[in-house]
């Protein structure tokens, strides 16, 4: 050891004395790029140059309300858009908002009519430039496909957020304010443009494609199996964007006239699995099925025979995974060249069932064209 090696400390206690201050001036001045907090609108940003947030309400839990019934029960979507908000201080320094009710409902009651009036209102708004960013207050039990399908029907690059709760809006610690305040933050930032249908829940921002509810009550639910969140957001620190969204689309699609997608199943895989659900579903009138198949998309001789009979009679059969994480790959222990079957990739079965809707709405009938629908870019 050198006699230079330990100073003496009265040495010692100037030097630190005089680095902690450096240290703290060299942090606060730091340039921060993509997490600069300068582009959020903050408390000193004037109204007029706030940007315009549409906030368009579906119910859910983020909107529920106790059920006098039994500790814990609650009833999903009691409160409206509006009353949300005003629950939530600091909103209004935010975005110049406005709400509007586009349903009540729990989320497990979704259903097309809503898909197609959500889809319709915000193409509407930024097709006539009457708001600079949409945030969809939802349920979070399918909270994942609601953001999947907007993503492939509404165009444009306006930042569109969907967010919901794990508490209703009467329990102690609700999760909706908070994450309704940190929804609007990155809607209104200009950076979280371009970066298809984003959800912002308990301080992370997921993609649509990737993300996924993964426990059923705790606020920590939603996760992004394969690629993890796109950025992270909480109210001291302002928004972190890390990366791009895997397989952005914000729009590949039009929507049907009417108001309903085609009747796809979803079937589910098992040990001694039989053909008999699939048989169910296309006497039930099914174009297309859905393989929640166990581990890479596999499923029961049976059920494949079944599934194989389907694909010749014009069925589109995409064979996913009930398992969480991971891709399904094409012709590994499945023939899908000779069934004609295609493979959902990384997407779940829920939203391999969107996709299948979408593309049977539109005609598409190609096996490699079903088949490029269901790759994304990673
Ligand atoms: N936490 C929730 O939002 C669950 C509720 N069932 C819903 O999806 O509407």
């Amino acid at each position: 050891m050198t006699k230079h090696a330990v100073s003496p400390p009265g040495r010692q206690r100037r030097t630190f004395m005089l680095a902690v201050p450096l240290v703290a001036f060299a942090l606060c001045s730091w340039p921060i790029g993509e997490t600069a907090r300068a582009a959020e609108p903050g408390k000193d940003t004037p109204v007029a140059n706030l940007p315009r947030i549409l906030v368009l309400a579906t119910g859910g839990t983020i909107a529920g309300q106790a059920d006098p019934r039994a500790t814990g029960a609650y009833k999903s979507g009691q409160i409206t858009g509006e009353q949300l908000m005003q629950s939530v201080p600091g909103l209004d320094k935010l975005a110049k908002l406005n709400a509007e009710q586009i349903s009540s409902i729990g989320s497990q009651d979704m259903n097309d009519k809503v898909w197609f009036a959500l889809a319709r209102r915000i193409q509407d708004a930024f097709d006539k430039n009457e708001a600079d960013g949409v945030v969809i207050t939802h349920g979070t039990d399918t909270l994942e496909e609601t953001a999947f399908f907007l993503d492939n029907v509404v165009r444009g690059d306006k930042p569109v957020v969907i967010v919901g709760s794990m508490r209703p809006a009467t329990a102690i610690s609700a999760d909706g304010p908070g994450n309704l305040y940190e929804a609007v933050q990155v809607a209104a930032d200009p950076r979280s443009r371009g970066r298809g249908v984003i959800a912002v829940l308990n301080d992370k921002i997921q993609g649509a494609r990737s993300v996924t509810k993964t426990n059923t009550t705790s606020i920590e639910t939603f996760s992004s199996p394969n690629d993890g969140p796109i950025g992270y957001v909480d109210t001291a620190g302002g928004i972190r964007f890390m990366t791009q969204a895997a397989g952005v689309k914000r729009a590949t699609y039009q929507l049907p006239a009417g108001d309903q997608l085609p009747r796809v199943a979803i079937v589910y895989s098992h040990a001694n699995m039989d053909a008999v659900p699939i048989e169910d579903a296309i006497s039930h009138g099914a174009k297309g099925i859905v393989l929640a198949g166990v581990g890479d998309g596999n499923t029961s001789k049976p059920a494949l025979d079944a599934l194989e009979a389907a694909a010749k009679q014009g069925i589109l059969v995409v064979r996913s995974t009930r398992v969480r994480s991971g891709f399904v790959t094409r012709n590994v222990e499945v023939d899908d060249d000779k069934n004609g079957f295609v493979v959902s990739e990384d997407l779940n079965p829920q939203k391999a069932r969107v996709l299948a809707q979408l593309l049977i709405a539109s005609g598409v009938t190609v096996p490699a064209e079903l088949q490029r629908a269901f790759t994304a870019t990673w």
